[in-house]
């Protein structure tokens, strides 16, 4: 059965977390199914034309175990086993139901998932996470001698996904030599960005969890190193709050201004994570050491106000007119001449460039480790089954 379900559906940790609980239409009757309307209901299920989503195909495999063998009897698997880890909790989560009450429940459930309900199913598709074709994760725009890369996924607070990533080093790569004189980072919509996409890392088959985080750790090294060797002066327009990795790149900025609505969060030991972008090393030279491990060890989240006062943002604005003056002082800088901007950059950040990628590549391997860590994985199976909020 369980092998059925997953070759029909194949279901990922994902899939199987994110569909909300579907209203299961349970007889309260005292009806009992006999051993022939189980041997029915289990090949009405074959017949289902209509994916009935991963909430229903967990609860079904469930009271298929609990009809047949009784309460949960066999070891938990481990917690990057994310599918077998998840059956195994929901047939686990029938505690000591009867065998009979199970296989009746068992029965009423396909019942309700005969062609005649299927549309009234509650279950939804799983949200996208990659790119749509025509969508734009990233815009790049160039106007005034100002080169702006803006977050563009507001619905998802500007989440940053795998592609993006990739995007992103792109524009940075291509903004180090076009005509500009100055890069800018900023959000669309409410949110500067809530740092890396959770789900880069719950979409994953068992047996490639490993792969991934190498991938990843390969990636976010070279994420961060385009962020070190940008030769032209970097600046960050922080529309609203800003979370984890995007917050720690800010000490490779050269300037940081932020409105009066945005805060600043690196919650990594909530989520089993270690600092990244260099931050082990900026943070403390930005704000000393004891404010920086608040912020980076125990998730202290600042406001615009408290991250000014620590050297963090340069300047805070009022939300309502935070735009108008920010974008009429950049386009003012950027008609500064280019090369003398270029060298007094590199005159304040050349001397750290090494000790910058040394510490990049260690905060990246390190997190990789952390990535396969227990800690890590169950805070973000809490995140993906949304028991919990930061
Ligand atoms: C390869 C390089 C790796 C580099 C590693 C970097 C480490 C980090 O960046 S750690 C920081 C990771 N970010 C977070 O922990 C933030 C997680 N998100 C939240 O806690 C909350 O979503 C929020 C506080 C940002 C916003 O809460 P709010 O209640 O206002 O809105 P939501 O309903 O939660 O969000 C709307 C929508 O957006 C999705 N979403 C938001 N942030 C993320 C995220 N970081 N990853 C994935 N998805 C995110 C959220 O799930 C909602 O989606 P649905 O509408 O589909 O439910």
């Amino acid at each position: 059965m369980a092998g059925r379900l997953t070759r029909r559906w194949s279901p990922s940790l994902l899939q199987v977390l994110r569909f909300p609980v579907v209203q299961l239409h349970m007889s309260r009757t005292a009806m009992r199914a006999s051993e022939k309307d189980f041997e029915n209901a289990r090949n009405q299920l074959k017949l289902l034309t209509k994916d009935p989503g991963n909430e229903v195909k967990l609860k079904l495999y469930a009271l298929y175990k609990q009809a047949t063998e009784g309460p949960c009897n066999t070891p938990k698997p481990s917690m990057l086993d994310f599918i077998n880890k998840a059956k195994w909790d929901a047939w686990n989560a029938l505690g000591s139901l009867p065998k009979e009450t199970a296989r009746q429940n068992y029965v009423d459930l396909v019942s309700s998932l005969s062609p005649s309900s299927e549309s009234s199913s509650q279950v939804k598709p799983a949200a996208a996470n990659e790119k749509q074709p025509g969508s734009e994760n990233i815009i790049v725009t160039s106007q005034d001698g100002i080169t702006k890369i803006m977050f563009n996924r507001p619905t998802k607070k500007n989440a940053i996904t795998t592609s993006m990533y990739k995007e992103i080093i792109h524009a940075l790569k291509a903004a180090s030599t076009d005509n500009s004189a100055i890069t800018v980072f900023t959000g669309n919509g409410d949110y500067y960005s809530s740092g890396n996409d959770l789900t880069n890392f719950t979409d994953v088959p068992p047996n490639s969890i490993e792969e991934t985080a190498k991938n990843a750790s390969i990636l976010l090294r070279e994420f961060v190193d385009a962020f070190i060797d940008f030769p032209k002066p970097l600046v960050a327009v922080i529309n609203g709050p800003a979370v984890g990795i995007v917050v720690t790149l800010l000490g490779l900025f050269d300037v940081v201004y932020a409105s009066d609505k945005a805060t600043f969060h690196t919650p990594f030991s909530e989520l089993g994570q270690s600092p990244e972008g260099c931050a082990s090393y900026t943070f403390p030279k930005i704000m000393g050491p004891a404010k920086a491990a608040e912020m980076l060890i125990f998730g202290k989240k600042l406001t615009a106000g408290e991250a000014c006062a620590r050297g963090l943002v340069t300047e805070v604005f009022p939300e309502s007119t935070f735009q108008k003056e920010v974008w009429t002082r950049l386009k003012a800088y950027a008609k500064l001449p280019t090369n003398s901007l270029r060298i007094s950059k590199e005159l304040i950040r050349s001397n750290e460039k090494e000790k910058l990628h040394a510490v990049n590549a260690e905060e990246s391997t390190v997190l990789q480790g952390r990535w396969l860590s227990e800690e890590c994985m169950n805070a973000l199976m809490n995140f993906v089954s949304r028991k919990s909020k930061l």
